[in-house]
């Protein structure tokens, strides 16, 4: 039976918590091929003393170097949060098929009380090759760990 991109977002969900636990920032991605799992990732910003890693940059940097696969045409990638200007572009350069994210850039930014961007509209419309986006699933539940998370840990 086919699952949904809900089933799937729950998953990229519990890795965003999964990762305050571990002392990193509330997002994780999850890679799906063919309705199936391949990949997972969370952010590792905090413990691996990189702020490039990003749940989804991080993910496609670990997955491509696992497999030997360097084009995701047929790959979904599901974030807890809309990815950012960096992650867009690693999804670009692999032409990732589908993305699907839960709380948007501006839902963010609204709790950290910055400016947010439509960053995905901004990087796939100014780029030769854009994924397929589907946006605000399960964006209540992503919202509300981004919140819990950044209510009591902003870091400057
Ligand atoms: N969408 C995201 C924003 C910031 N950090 C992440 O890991 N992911």
């Amino acid at each position: 039976m086919a699952k949904t991109d809900e089933f799937f977002m729950k998953i990229a969900i519990e890795l965003a918590i999964s990762a305050v636990e571990h002392g990193n920032e509330p997002f994780g991605a999850v890679l799906v091929k063919d309705n199936e799992i391949v990949y997972t990732n969370e952010n590792q910003i905090y413990t691996a003393t990189d702020p490039t890693f990003h749940a989804e940059a991080g993910l496609i940097r670990k997955f491509c170097y696992e497999t030997h696969i360097v084009d995701l045409r047929e790959y979904t990638l599901y974030s807890s949060c809309e990815p950012c200007f960096m992650c867009c572009g690693a999804m670009v350069w692999t032409k990732l098929g589908r993305l699907v994210y839960g709380a948007s850039d501006i839902d963010l930014c609204n709790i950290l009380g910055e400016n947010g961007s439509q960053c995905c509209q901004i990087v796939f419309n100014n780029s030769p090759f854009k994924p397929e986006v589907t946006a605000g699933i399960l964006r209540d539940e992503s919202l509300q760990v981004l919140a819990s998370y950044f209510s009591h840990n902003i870091k400057g």
